[in-house]
């Protein structure tokens, strides 16, 4: 069992990952961003530092996922991305030869990695998505322009809306899972109704 959370910046995938990683007996496999050293130098100057952020991001997912491959699943997985959100972040940053170049290593490595058995996508309306970015206090995210939260929102909206794989789709802010409580019951049931319903179990 392979499961991948997705959803803009804050929604709340690497908690939710935790959670049913925790609560499914799975392993889970989380994204750590501070590893990007070109992250901090992209919100000072986008434009200068999108491809090399993206490269980074791209190579290191692709590193990461491949392993999915190489060893067998004994309890399952849940990661906090799916190799998709490359290309959607990258689809905002990047113009010209370096998306067409972008564009062409990512097709080729896509390609080698296997989907997920289920995809949960967390939306929420950006003010919701600021505060819970704010709440995280991340030093390098703290201008973060609610003008590109709401860009990636509508890009994460264009892909999901013709994602060929199972998906379940979660309103993010209607749910609060981030503290023990009814809401990590229900999320967690919603999640196993949906795998049953896959045909997987949980
Ligand atoms: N469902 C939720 N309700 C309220 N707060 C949440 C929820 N999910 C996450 N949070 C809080 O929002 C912040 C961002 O969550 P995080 O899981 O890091 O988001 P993401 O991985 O999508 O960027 C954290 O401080 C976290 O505790
Ligand atoms: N330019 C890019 N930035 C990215 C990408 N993936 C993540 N990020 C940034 C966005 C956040 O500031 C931080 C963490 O992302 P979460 O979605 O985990 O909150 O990293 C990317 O591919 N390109």
């Amino acid at each position: 069992m392979y499961i991948a959370i997705e959803g803009p910046i804050g929604a709340g995938k690497t908690t939710l990952a935790r959670l049913l990683a925790e609560r499914l007996g799975a392993e889970p496999l989380l994204e750590v961003v501070e590893e990007n050293p070109f992250l901090p130098l992209f919100y000072q100057d986008r434009k200068r530092y999108a491809f090399k952020t993206q490269v980074f991001f791209l190579l290191s997912r692709y590193r990461q996922l491949s392993r999915l491959r190489e060893r067998p699943l004994f309890g399952g997985v849940v990661a906090d991305y799916l190799f998709d959100k490359d290309a959607i972040f990258a689809s905002l940053n990047l113009e010209g030869p370096e998306w067409d170049l972008y564009l062409d290593l990512y097709r080729e490595l896509s390609l080698k990695l296997p989907p997920p058995d289920l995809t949960v996508y967390l939306r929420a309306p950006v003010p919701v998505l600021l505060e819970r970015i704010r709440k995280r206090g991340r030093p390098f995210e703290e201008g973060m322009d609610p003008a590109y939260l709401e860009a990636l929102s509508e890009a994460y909206e264009r892909h999901f809306a013709r994602y060929a794989h199972p998906l379940l789709v979660l309103e993010a802010d209607q749910l609060d899972y981030s503290q023990p409580g009814p809401d990590q019951d229900r999320v967690v049931a919603l999640v196993k109704t949906q795998l049953a319903q896959d045909g997987r179990t949980a």
